[in-house]
């Protein structure tokens, strides 16, 4: 029986009143992998992710396992993807696990309390982000960085068989951004996870196994991440020719 593709993308046009930014896009993963995002800022990545999310209208079709995204409300709640935007903030004190913990909504109903094995579940995914040291902390007292861990290790939690991280290691040291990468790609390897993650950081991509998407092309296509690719993405992407013309 023919595998169900991840995510399928048919003829997509997306933008913003005269601007479309995303023009008769089509690509479909063909298995669970990892999709590294890159293009010039600017060139339509986050608009990509408000479309998937259900939060930009788009003409064009978008299958994730099959389904038709247009029929699903509400695809972040139902579990059908998980989605870290580019900044996130919270206003009020509250200890990193307890920020983690709430990853287990859909396992829960409005109101109910968490147990102690979601505690026990967002300890590991605490653990897994190496921010294990944070647990104790209030959230909002954290680095950019700490913050942007205790994102992932929440994100760890959904379940989805989707995630869309958006710029995930921006305020991250060198020896995070690897440690985020490689976990992410244990999200695909060992849980069959299908990770879509925009990044500026094309270091680290040559030797990570998955497709590189450049939405800065003008036809843009999956093509398999290896040092050629990625080499040939940033020498596109360096190039004054490659720049938007408005
Ligand atoms: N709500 C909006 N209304 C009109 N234009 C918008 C809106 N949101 C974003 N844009 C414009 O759309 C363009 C693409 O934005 P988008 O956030 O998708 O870029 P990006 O590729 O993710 O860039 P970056 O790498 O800088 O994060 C930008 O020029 C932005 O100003």
């Amino acid at each position: 029986m023919a595998t169900l593709s991840p995510l399928e993308v048919e003829n997509l046009v997306a933008g913003y009143e005269q601007r479309v930014l995303l023009r008769n896009l089509f690509f479909a993963v063909p298995e669970p992998a990892f999709v590294a995002i890159v293009g010039h800022n600017g060139c339509g990545k986050t608009t990509l992710f408000r479309a998937l999310t259900g939060r930009l209208p788009y003409e064009g079709t978008v299958r994730i396992t099959g389904r038709d995204l247009r029929t699903v409300r509400r695809p972040a709640e139902t579990g059908l993807l998980a989605y870290l935007p580019q900044r996130s903030s919270v206003g009020f004190p509250i200890t990193v696990r307890e920020l983690v913990v709430m990853g287990r909504f859909r396992h829960h109903r409005f109101l109910s309390t968490y147990k102690s094995d979601d505690y026990a579940l967002a300890e590991e995914a605490l653990e897994r982000v190496g921010a294990a040291h944070l647990i104790d902390q209030d959230f909002t007292l954290l680095s950019g960085g700490e913050q942007q861990l205790v994102w992932l290790a929440q994100l760890a939690l959904q379940d989805a068989s989707l995630y869309l991280l958006d710029e995930p290691t921006q305020q991250l040291d060198v020896y995070y951004r690897r440690r985020v990468f490689d976990l992410l790609q244990t999200w695909v390897q060992e849980q069959r996870k299908t990770v879509l993650c925009i990044t500026h950081d094309l270091e680290n991509l040559s030797s990570l196994p998955g497709y590189l998407l450049n939405l800065s092309q003008p036809q843009p296509q999956l093509e398999t991440l290896s040092p050629t690719t990625v080499q040939a993405a940033r020498s596109f992407l360096e190039s004054e020719e490659s720049l938007p013309r408005h």
